[in-house]
């Protein structure tokens, strides 16, 4: 017989569709997330077996479209504990696909362990035809016990692909190619059971941040309002009043700002909300004194963060500094 695997991972279950089950073998919408737990998922792929000494716990069991912030805090301390104890070689969040992508970037930037932390999911229930999520799991067991791995950053396996938590996203509601990483690229494969590496990110992740949660109970409220034609003030002031500290501006085109909002988010500013211009568009640059006077309104720019990862990077800014050139600083290092 083949000798145990060397490495120990943790797999830590979070809920969504790769927890999934639906009424029939062609259900692949309408069927009920997070219903099957993480004993169940481990023993759905007995290859597992084969790569890793594998434990499983059930973190929660939710859609991911209720992830909140202190989801988030729960999530990450547990990880950073575990990734602490020397027989923890790497960890797997099984997680759903709606903010996989937020929840990757937010432990990019609080896990303190150069160990592998890996995302996964899955497009179609384990009840469907070609279900992706044995096939996914398996992918990211591998990657979590791999040395490759190592030092890379919070990492996504989806599709027999290897995304990075910053600059992943779900680009389709439903198909299992949805992960992808537009125009920045992909960082590698997964082929013959081993993970291929070709690039990686030139921002600071993990050990290399300023940021620590270890003894936060809540984060501040950081809220997202987006453009679009014939757009009114009335939303992004129903946010100032509910108390933001923080707002992201999801503008148009490079993050436009309409001049029936401009008034709002300036007063907003001088009451000390920090204004974000960010992008709807999804990809490129958002440039400082683009397309408006950043230096003059005080504004901060989201660079080439989309504006549900740019939140997560404000939120933890705003954790150790209200100066808005820190701030800007940061968008630029992480
Ligand atoms: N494919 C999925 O995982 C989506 C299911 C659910 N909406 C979630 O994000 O948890």
């Amino acid at each position: 017989a083949d000798a145990a695997p060397s490495a120990h991972v943790t797999i830590l279950a979070t809920g969504g569709t790769i927890a999934g089950s639906g009424a029939t073998s062609t259900t692949t919408v309408g069927y009920t997330a997070a219903t099957v737990g993480v004993e169940r998922l481990i023993q759905a792929v007995p290859e597992l077996a084969k790569v890793a000494q594998v434990k499983g716990e059930q973190v929660f069991q939710i859609a991911s479209e209720n992830m909140s912030n202190a989801h988030w805090l729960t999530l990450a301390k547990r990880v950073n504990v575990l990734l602490a104890q020397p027989d923890v070689d790497g960890i797997v969040i099984t997680h759903g696909t709606d903010t996989l992508e937020e929840t990757a970037y937010f432990l990019d930037l609080v896990v303190k362990s150069k160990k592998p932390v890996v995302l996964v999911g899955a497009m179609r229930p384990g009840t469907a035809l070609s279900a992706d999520g044995p096939i996914n799991l398996y992918n990211a067991v591998l990657l979590a016990a791999s040395q490759e791995a190592v030092g890379k950053g919070v990492l996504v396996a989806m599709n027999d692909q290897i995304h990075g938590a910053r600059d992943v996203t779900k680009t389709n509601t439903s198909t299992p190619d949805s992960f992808k990483t537009p125009e920045l690229g992909m960082l590698g494969y997964f082929q013959g059971n081993k993970p291929y590496f070709y690039h990686v990110s030139t921002r600071k992740h993990t050990l290399d941040t300023e940021f620590d949660i270890s003894k936060l109970d809540a984060l501040p409220q950081v809220d997202i309002v987006y453009g679009y034609a014939n757009v009114s003030p009335v939303a992004l002031n129903a946010v100032v009043a509910a108390g933001a500290k923080g707002i992201i501006h999801a503008g148009v085109g490079d993050g436009s700002l309409a001049s029936k909002v401009l008034p709002s988010l300036t007063a907003a500013r001088k009451q000390g909300v920090l204004i974000v211009r960010s992008a709807r568009v999804g990809q490129g640059i958002v440039a400082r004194n683009g397309e408006a006077n950043d230096d003059e309104l005080d504004f901060v720019v989201s660079d080439t963060l989309n504006p549900q990862k740019a939140r997560i990077l404000l939120m933890l800014a705003l954790t150790k500094t209200s100066d808005s050139k820190e701030i800007q600083r940061m968008f630029y290092t992480y």
